[in-house]
């Protein structure tokens, strides 16, 4: 039964719309990371977090993680390899369609400008595309909420010369970074000047307490996605007024519920938001964040929503079906739709 279970998930045709590149490098690809940089003398435990393992003073102590990551994943062809081995592992899990984002980085020890990096990244995607890898990808940079106003600006005009030179791979922004570093309100003109230039915005939004403030700054622009979204809602310190700005647009939330439990901003999978947007109607689009950290993948996520809130794989094919119409490219929805009906068949045949 379990296994008949993973099957129809991992056959199911899927969307991911919120993947960080550095948080999605699998096991395998660290470990040959790993090799090529012996000197760093970096261990497993140190680039993932598993199941059970809890620390305190949790936020910025898993934003250590990435730091480590980083130190693996220094120079063009490093990024080239991580980007070619998360896009080929998300098509291996049914992934159909594919957002990836990340944040430019430069490394003065190894040349790499932040333009060469997401050349890099575009670079692996055409690649994966020419040698048939069944999988659509497009990309999101990202602005790190760290860093600030003016890394904010010179990001969105480095977006702005990628989506016009790259036909269209390059297709929005996204804002994270350690949601307890900076505030929003230092962001909002890039932000403002990204979405005028044509740029979708996904962004990370009340993904820890206390962020009521910076929420309602942020669901003025107003963005075209929302990541997380844990602490919006009245019952748990948000508002209704929050909520009534996401419903008045319909913006889609992107729900990661391992990465919000291991993360502790939620205390249990029954306890994660999903089901207080999904009761509601409101588009809810299931993801992964970090399946490399979390030690997940796309179809774990989806049994896992399907078991903690007893819905059945009709209810859970209607939800992958239904992300289609949250990507930012509509220009492929009718295509994508087309597929997933191609595949209902063999599926439902299980
Ligand atoms: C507890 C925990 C780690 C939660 C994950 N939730 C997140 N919230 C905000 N930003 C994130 C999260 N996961 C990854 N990122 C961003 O993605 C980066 C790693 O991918 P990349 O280097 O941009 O390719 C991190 O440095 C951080 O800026
Ligand atoms: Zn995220």
């Amino acid at each position: 039964m379990e296994k008949e279970a993973d099957l129809f998930y991992r056959q199911l045709p899927k969307v991911e719309l919120h993947a960080h590149l550095n948080g999605s490098v699998s096991f395998s690809t660290i470990e040959k990371l790993m090799a090529r940089k012996p000197h760093l003398n970096i261990e497993h435990g140190m680039t993932a977090i598993r199941s059970g393992q809890r620390r305190k003073l949790w936020m910025s102590m898993c934003f250590k993680v990435f730091k480590v990551i980083h130190q693996l994943v220094d120079t063009e062809e490093d990024i080239l390899m991580v980007t070619k081995d998360v896009i080929r592992e998300f098509a291996a899990d049914g992934v159909k369609y594919l957002e990836l984002r990340s944040t430019p980085r430069k490394e003065t020890t190894t040349g790499m400008t932040k333009r060469t990096y997401v050349e890099t990244v575009i670079q692996a995607i055409r690649q994966c595309k020419n040698e048939g890898v069944d999988i659509e990808v497009r990309f999101l940079v990202a602005v790190d909420r760290r860093n600030g106003t003016e890394v904010a600006m010179e990001t969105v005009k480095l977006a702005e010369d990628f989506m016009l030179s790259t036909g269209g791979l390059v297709v929005g922004l996204d804002l994270s970074g350690d949601p307890t570093v900076g505030h929003g309100r230092d962001l909002l003109p890039a932000l403002q000047k990204a979405k005028n230039c044509g740029l979708k915005l996904s962004l990370h939004l009340s993904e820890v307490p206390s962020q009521a403030d910076e929420s309602e700054l942020l669901l003025n622009i107003p963005p075209d996605r929302i990541g997380h979204g844990t602490f919006l809602h009245p019952e748990v310190g948000g508002s209704q007024s929050l909520v009534d700005k996401v419903r008045k647009h319909n913006t889609p939330l992107e729900l990661c519920l391992t990465s919000n439990v291991k993360g502790q901003t939620v205390s249990s999978y029954s306890q994660h938001h999903f089901l207080y947007w999904y009761q509601m109607g409101h588009p809810s689009v299931i993801c992964t964040d970090d399946k490399g950290v979390f030690c997940t993948d796309l179809s774990q996520e989806y049994q896992l929503a399907a078991s903690t809130f007893n819905l059945s794989q009709e209810d859970m094919w209607t939800l992958s079906q239904k992300a289609i119409d949250c990507t930012f490219s509509p220009d492929l929805n009718q295509q994508l739709h087309q597929r997933w009906l191609e595949l209902r068949p063999t599926l439902f045949q299980l």
